[in-house]
Formats: C-alpha cells, sequence, structure tokens
C-alpha cells in the first residue's frame, strides 16, 4: 500500500502504512476549583507511526507523555486537533478490539490471582474460552510469570516486577496488532527490564507496532525503530535513531584556548577540563575552524561522533530552553 497524504512529518513514507496520525492534537486541562487555571499538557502535537515500529515517546517528568497515549486511547478527549488509529478517528469502538494498553501506574483488582484477572479481561473482549484456554498460558510463559504462582497467587501479593509482567500479559489477551506501553520498564531491576525488552523485540518481530512511552533512554536506543521528544507538551524532534543521532557531520572536539562565549555559540555542550575543553559541534566545520584561528584557540583532536541517546535528549532540551544549560 502506498500513502502519499501530507503529514507533519513532510509526506508520509511512500509504501508504509501509518497506524498511529496525529494532526495538531492539544490538550489544555482545567483544574481549580473554579476550572480557571490552565494545563497546556499537550501542544498541536503531529506525529505519524508506521505499521510493525517500535516507536518511543520520551520526555522528562510531566512533558504530556501519558495525556497523548490517553488522547490516542480514547481514556482523554483532546481539545483541539485530530488523530486516526488504525485509520479510524479517535473513539471508535472497533478500534479498542485491535489495541492493547499497558498504563503506568495500573490498579487492577487485587484480590484475583493472575490467571482470575487475565480472564476477566479477555472476558471483556469477548474472547471465547477455548481460546483463553490456549492463549492465557502463552502469555504467561511469554511474560515469564509461573502458571502455578498465576493461579495461586491473588495481585495483592504480586511484587513490582511481577505487577509489570501480568499488566503486559493483559495488554496482549486480545492479539493486537498495535500495543500502548505506558513506562513498561519502570521500577524494575535490570534483569526485569531486560525481560520486558526481550518481550517487546518478540512482538516487533510477530510484525505488531509498539508505542511506548519511557524516560528510560538506554532501554529506548536498543529497542526503538524511530522516537519522538516532548517538551512541556511540544513534540520537538521526531525522526528514526539513525536520522537524529548518525548524522554524519556531527564531531566530537577537544581544544584549548579561546573566549568560551564563542565557544558556546559552536558547542553547546562544552565542558571545561583543566585547561582544555570538548564537547559536540554545531554547524559547518570550515566555519569552526576559522573561528578557532580567529581566536587564536588549538583543536587538539576532531572525531566523527554518534552521540548516546541521552546526550541527545539533553542537548535538544538545552537548545531550546527546557533545561537551564550548564
Ligand atoms: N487529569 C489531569 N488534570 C490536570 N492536569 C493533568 C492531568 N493529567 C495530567 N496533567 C498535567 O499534564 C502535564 C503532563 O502530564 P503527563 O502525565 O501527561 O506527563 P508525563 O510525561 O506522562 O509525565 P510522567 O513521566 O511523570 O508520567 C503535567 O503538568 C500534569 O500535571
Amino acid at each position: 500500500m502506498t500513502f502519499v497524504e501530507d503529514s507533519p512529518e513532510g509526506a508520509i513514507v511512500l509504501g508504509r502504512e501509518p497506524v498511529v496520525q496525529t494532526y495538531e492534537l492539544s490538550k489544555t486541562y482545567l483544574t481549580g476549583f473554579w476550572l480557571n487555571q490552565k494545563i497546556e499538557s499537550l501542544k498541536n502535537c503531529t506525529l505519524t507511526v508506521y505499521k510493525g515500529e517500535t516507536f518511543g515517546l520520551l520526555g522528562q517528568n510531566g512533558a504530556g507523555k501519558t495525556t497523548l497515549l490517553k488522547t490516542l486511547l480514547g481514556i482523554v478527549r483532546p481539545t483541539s486537533g485530530r488523530a486516526t488509529i488504525l485509520g479510524e478517528p479517535l473513539g471508535d469502538r472497533t478500534v479498542k478490539q485491535r489495541i492493547g494498553y499497558l498504563p503506568e501506574n495500573a490498579y487492577y483488582y487485587d484480590n484475583l490471582t493472575g490467571w482470575e484477572f487475565l480472564q476477566m479481561t479477555a472476558g471483556l473482549f469477548e474472547i471465547p474460552e477455548s481460546v483463553q484456554k490456549e492463549r492465557i498460558p502463552l502469555l504467561l510463559d511469554m511474560v515469564g510469570l509461573a502458571q502455578s504462582a498465576a493461579k495461586k497467587k491473588q495481585l495483592r501479593q504480586y511484587s513490582k516486577g511481577m505487577m509489570q509482567r501480568i499488566g503486559m500479559a493483559q495488554a496482549l489477551i486480545n492479539d493486537p496488532e498495535l500495543v500502548f506501553l505506558d513506562e513498561p520498564m519502570s521500577g524494575l531491576d535490570p534483569m526485569g527490564r531486560y525481560q520486558i525488552r526481550e518481550i517487546i523485540l518478540s512482538l516487533k518481530e510477530q510484525g505488531k507496532t509498539i508505542f511506548f512511552n519511557s524516560h528510560v533512554l538506554s532501554d529506548v536506543e536498543m529497542i526503538c525503530d524511530r522516537i519522538a521528544i516532548l517538551a512541556q507538551g511540544e513534540l520537538i524532534c521526531i525522526g528514526s535513531l539513525d536520522e537524529l543521532l548518525g548524522t554524519a557531520d556531527l564531531y566530537y572536539v577537544k581544544g584549548k584556548g579561546g573566549n568560551s562565549e564563542v565557544l558556546k555559540k559552536w558547542i553547546p555542550d562544552l565542558d571545561f577540563e583543566e585547561n582544555s575543553w570538548k564537547g559536540h559541534l554545531q554547524g559547518e566545520l570550515q566555519d569552526f575552524v576559522a573561528s578557532i584561528n580567529a581566536m587564536q584557540a588549538q583543536i587538539i583532536s576532531l572525531n566523527l561522533a554518534r552521540p548516546s541517546l541521552e546526550d541527545f535528549f539533553m542537548q535538544q532540551l538545552r537548545q531550546r530552553g527546557f533545561v537551564a544549560s550548564s
């Protein structure tokens, strides 16, 4: 299938099927006793997520990630803008059958065992009992929960890691095409995070589309095809990791001397070490070298560099004034 509509990210990529599309989506919460305080949680967010990709939405606490996810799921009504999920407008009932959702802070009926909880969720999707009998053990295996524990233990006895796993299983109970995961690695130890990453990768192998929120940037870097960064409700960048991190003309430079104010214009993450400085160069190399010569400063080394996602994330926030420059 080919698509050639206009999109916020420019033309939609030919040959790729969009499964989530938002156009200038905004959400303003009204709070306070008189509902006269406004919190602009999302500001004109436009993005496209394609079939089969793992898409990571990043942002600091309070950036608006959960609000965007809840808006897409029809839990929160947008103040303005529009969006489609699997080609249908927000709130379409048929779409709900085809998507899965792992909430960030889920409140499940904790007197149920894990098994009963999955049966209850399957019931909500009207999944026949014969299918449930096959699917529940498969899902438990997939998320790494022992069937005996799932049958015996009530959810109130579950650890954080077990809750995250059972949450993942319920998000997949309807064999969804598109899965929304809100901070799936939050609160997990390294082994738990590794296992969740493995589950996400196996879902990707099955051709599912995964949209997830996270602030664990190293996990995102390992598993995402594309990412977007939200800051104070604004989407400040979107693209594949190669597009965002792998630009061939990005240099890591070390040097000494010169004027720190001038250097900072070229090197936003400028860092000083005894009598030298270092950081990632922004701008044309030739012009930078001319500026270095004019200041009678000295370049010690210049290497092509791919920043880590964490470096890139901090740099984007600093450049746009969302965090103070160090
Ligand atoms: N129901 C609500 N009523 C009023 N304000 C809200 C509501 N939900 C979220 N907000 C506000 O909207 C902003 C974005 O919150 P949101 O939970 O979407 O951010 P987040 O990026 O998911 O943060 P976190 O990583 O901490 O979960 C915050 O300022 C938050 O206080």
